[in-house]
């Protein structure tokens, strides 16, 4: 059995398109749900992919970097709750350096916030970055804990697949049995990747599928 923990943006869904995920792409997802379980792991909030990814049925969503999961309309937190006294003492800090943020359940994010890279430092909180974005988690929070955490609530056993393309999928490799780049996937992913496909975004993320539904994965990696 496998299950696929994929990315959403520049991996499912493209810049090019606004991140709104493509009727194929969704039809896809939706038909390999049937055999096998799809999680898609997100920085984003729950309100941003209600917008854009209409249509679309994953197994779950792991949302906000791993922080929490949504499954059959049901939220599983990941996180301590010590950590929401500690966020309201980083946001005290960030408006004092009137650095501009937005808050989901859970993070903190600073978006378009790449001239901040290397110059915030916090205790008990790290920042992982998606290309310019940022987003301040507690230190044990991001994509791998939260698939980590997810695996357990549905006690699954079989070998785990990660798609992605950026910075903040480092931490999903490290958590999956096989790593699978996009073909638009920053260089240190397709680095680390066994897999690095031909197709962008959403055409790669189908092409995944198509590869396990037939088979032809046993070709490219060994399972
Ligand atoms: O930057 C974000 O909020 C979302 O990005 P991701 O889907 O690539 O994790």
């Amino acid at each position: 059995m496998f299950l696929v923990a994929s990315d959403y943006d520049r991996t499912l869904a493209s810049e090019e398109n606004g991140f709104i995920l493509s009727k194929d792409v969704a039809e896809k997802v939706n038909n390999f749900v049937k055999k096998y379980p799809f999680v898609v792991v997100t920085g984003r909030e729950k309100r941003f992919i209600n917008i854009l990814a209409k249509g679309l049925k994953p197994t779950a969503w792991i949302l906000e970097n791993g922080s929490f999961a949504l499954m059959d309309d049901k939220e599983y937190y990941f996180v301590e709750n010590d950590w929401f006294n500690l966020r309201e003492n980083i946001i005290r800090k960030l408006d004092e350096m009137g650095i501009k943020y937005s808050v989901g359940k859970v993070i903190i994010y600073l978006d378009n916030a790449v001239h901040l890279k290397n110059k915030i430092f916090l205790e008990n909180a790290s920042i992982e970055w998606n290309r310019s974005d940022g987003m301040i988690m507690p230190t044990y929070i991001n994509k791998g804990f939260g698939l980590k955490k997810f695996l357990q609530l549905i006690n699954f056993k079989g070998k785990t697949i990660g798609i992605g393309d950026s910075e903040n999928d480092i931490n999903l490799f490290k958590n999956v049995d096989y790593k699978v780049a996009v073909h638009n996937a920053l260089k240190e992913i397709k680095d680390i990747a066994d897999l690095v496909l031909d197709e962008d975004n959403g055409k790669g993320v189908s092409k995944l599928l198509d590869m396990i539904l037939t088979g032809e994965i046993y070709k490219v990696i060994k399972i």
